[in-house]
This record gives C-alpha cells, sequence and structure tokens, in this order.
C-alpha cells in the first residue's frame, strides 16, 4: 500500500484531487468509482475549482458509485443520488447518463443488485475507485462480517454506522436500515484504489488497517489483497499507526 501522510484535511484534498485529474488527463473516458460521506467532501470542492479554471475535463467521463439508502427516492435530500448531484455532478461538466447510482427504490431489490453488478462488468470496472472507511472499518456500506467474496448486495446497517450518519438526517429514526452497496469483491475489481481518512476518529481503523491483516471482521483489511491502494491520511488519523 502507497501511503500519503498530508498536514491536514485540506492537503488530504488536494492530494485525491491530483490523482483523479491525472486519472481524468491521462484516459479522458476513465471510469471512476465515487464515494459519499463527509471526507471526499472537499475533495469534490477541489475538483469543481480545478474544473473551473480548466485543470481538466469530464466530458467523456464515466462513473459508478459505490452505495445508496434502500427506500430513499433519487430526490430526497438525504439520498446519494442527491448528494452526488450537488456535490459533484452539478459543478463540473459530466454527462448525466454516465453516471451510475444503485436505486434504492427498486421494487426489486435483489433484481436491482444483480443489474448493478453486471453495470459494473458493463461499464467498468473503474479505472479509480475513491473510498472513505468507517470507524468500525467498513468500505462502501459493507459492514463487519460482510464476505470478501460479496459482490452488489443488500445490507442491514449496524447500529454505530446509523448513529455516525444520523448527523445527515433530522433524527436518528430517520437513517434508513438497509442500503444497496458494491460488495468488496466488486470493490476489488478497481484497477487503482485511492483510500481517504481524516481525523482522529478514525486513527484506530487505520491503525488496524495498516497491521496488514485480512480479516472479514474488519472489512477495509481487504484492500489489502489489492495491488494498487494509495491511502490518503491526513496527521490525525495516522498518529495511532506511528505508535
Ligand atoms: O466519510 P465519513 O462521513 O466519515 O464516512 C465514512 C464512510 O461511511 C459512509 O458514509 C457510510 O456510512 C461511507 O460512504 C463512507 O466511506
Amino acid at each position: 500500500m502507497n501511503i500519503i501522510v498530508t498536514k491536514d484535511y485540506k492537503e488530504l484534498s488536494k492530494k485525491a484531487c491530483e490523482y483523479i485529474e491525472e486519472q481524468v488527463k491521462g484516459k479522458p473516458n476513465s471510469v471512476l468509482g465515487l464515494a459519499t460521506g463527509s471526507t471526499p467532501l472537499g475533495t469534490y470542492q477541489e475538483l469543481e475549482e480545478g474544473y473551473r479554471s480548466g485543470s481538466a475535463d469530464y466530458q467523456d467521463v464515466y462513473s459508478l458509485n459505490l452505495d445508496e439508502y434502500v427506500g430513499l427516492d433519487k430526490i430526497d435530500p438525504q439520498s446519494y443520488h442527491f448528494f452526488m448531484n450537488k456535490h459533484l455532478f452539478h459543478s463540473i461538466n459530466i454527462d448525466p447518463d454516465h453516471t451510475y447510482i444503485p436505486n434504492g427504490k427498486a421494487s426489486d431489490l435483489a433484481y436491482e443488485c444483480e443489474r448493478y453488478e453486471q453495470l459494473i462488468e458493463e461499464i467498468g470496472p473503474p479505472d479509480l475507485q475513491l473510498l472513505g472507511i468507517g470507524q468500525n472499518g467498513h468500505i462502501g456500506f459493507n459492514e463487519p462480517g460482510t464476505s470478501f467474496d460479496s459482490e452488489t448486495h443488500i445490507i442491514d446497517l449496524s447500529a454505530s454506522t446509523r448513529e455516525a450518519n444520523a448527523r445527515f438526517f433530522n433524527s436518528i429514526e430517520e437513517v434508513p436500515h438497509q442500503a444497496v452497496t458494491m460488495g468488496i469483491k466488486s470493490i476489488l475489481k478497481s484497477k487503482k484504489i485511492v483510500l481517504l481518512a481524516s481525523g482522529e476518529e478514525k486513527a484506530e481503523a487505520i491503525k488496524r488497517l495498516l497491521r496488514g491483516e485480512q480479516d472479514e471482521s474488519f472489512p477495509a483489511s481487504a484492500l489489502n489483497k489489492h495491488d494498487h491502494v494509495t491511502l490518503i491520511v491526513d496527521e490525525p488519523a495516522y498518529k495511532q499507526a506511528k505508535l
């Protein structure tokens, strides 16, 4: 694993932006695997600024998002569709028809999972997959215990994930109990992976990841199986790993 330690979140976001821009400049029709959550917000802001100043062009880019809450409509402000439109897609010149996110409102969710996995085969796999990490080591919405062989599936969200994500909702009761997520195997199909971790609350997870184990009780440890992972981590998230 290639590790880049940055002074702070701002520098982390700039580094992640540089990686994505390099990818898109080198291959204008790149497939980007994209993530939600707080961590990539700074990266998306940098991408927007880069696009406005002409440093990258997204007209031929495709994107595949990791996950979506079950039961939320695409126009629901808490949905990941809404998040991506608001924080990235509306700010750059990506073709909306080239952006893919699982449909959490599909009437047949099992079929939706199959359809999305098929899409990953047809459009992807991503040339570059951006990832965040949960405090319990989740990647995408793959909770501890998820098989490393999993493809896109429905996951029951853990109490800790629902609590952590309640900050985006009016109350914890509103946080969905399930999500559609790319599986660990689906994520590992990506050619390159860039994992972002910022802040002290991620320090334990980063320390465990860097022990190098591969253990299904800690989903992010599957990344230790992949040959092209870059971890971009700020000092507060990295400091435990140094001890
Ligand atoms: O970046 P955050 O908000 O800490 O979230 C970490 C992870 O949790 C999720 O938001 C899901 O709970 C992921 O999408 C993200 O990678």
